[in-house]
């Protein structure tokens, strides 16, 4: 089949500006992120069958990299809860799907690329707290670096910091491309 013009196009564009971007976080350093912070998971979680519930779609990188290193039984599951939508501002949070495992006196481990405003997993932790959740764990692949966190919300399982920038790679998106990067990726200053 063949790719029309304007694909190949924002293809190109994609590849231009992928090339003018800094790399924060390498592949290599995430790897050691995320076994580190599976190890933490394990001793914290091992024992006491939490429900695993990626926060899509940014989550679907970090629970494919911590799962297989979580050694001890659990259930997994997703929602889908989007505030970004494409753009690199936040604004209202949109429930797109909703877990599909009963939470009434379950531990939940929310697993998502970053935490940044905290609006989202704030907004999640208080849906399953609603839905009878016994505790309400957060593991982050990224934590950003700023003062506009939603007061009282923190990770417990923080795999690197990021600073105030609006970066992509390892589950996060540009214009919703560049989730599949390897690595953690910022614009150049000012675009
Ligand atoms: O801490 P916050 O300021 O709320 O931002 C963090 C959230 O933003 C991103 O999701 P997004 O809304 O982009 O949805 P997506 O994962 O479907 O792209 C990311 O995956 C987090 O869930
Ligand atoms: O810096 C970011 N990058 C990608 N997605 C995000 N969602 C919240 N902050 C960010």
């Amino acid at each position: 089949m063949q790719v029309s013009d304007n694909l190949r196009q924002q293809s190109d564009q994609l590849d231009a500006l992928l090339a003018r971007c800094e790399c924060l976080v390498t592949a290599e350093a995430m790897q050691t992120a995320y076994a580190r912070l599976a190890g933490e998971i394990n001793q914290r979680l091992a024992g006491h069958l939490p429900v695993v519930l990626a926060v899509m779609n940014g989550g679907l990188i970090s629970a494919g990299q911590l799962l297989p290193r979580l050694a001890f039984p659990l259930e997994l599951s997703y929602l889908h809860a989007t505030r970004y939508r494409g753009a690199t501002t936040g604004g209202a949070l949109k429930w797109l799907a909703q877990p599909d495992i009963e939470l009434a006196g379950r531990e939940v481990l929310l697993v998502d690329d970053i935490l940044d405003e905290g609006t989202t997993l704030a907004a999640v932790r208080e849906w399953c707290i609603d839905a009878g959740a016994a505790r309400v764990w957060i593991a982050v692949a990224t934590d950003k670096q700023h003062d506009r966190k939603v007061p009282g919300l923190t990770a417990d399982f923080c795999g690197v910091s990021v600073p105030d920038r609006y970066i992509f790679g390892e589950g996060m998106d540009y214009h919703g491309y560049f989730r599949n990067l390897p690595g953690i990726h910022v614009l150049p200053e000012g675009e």
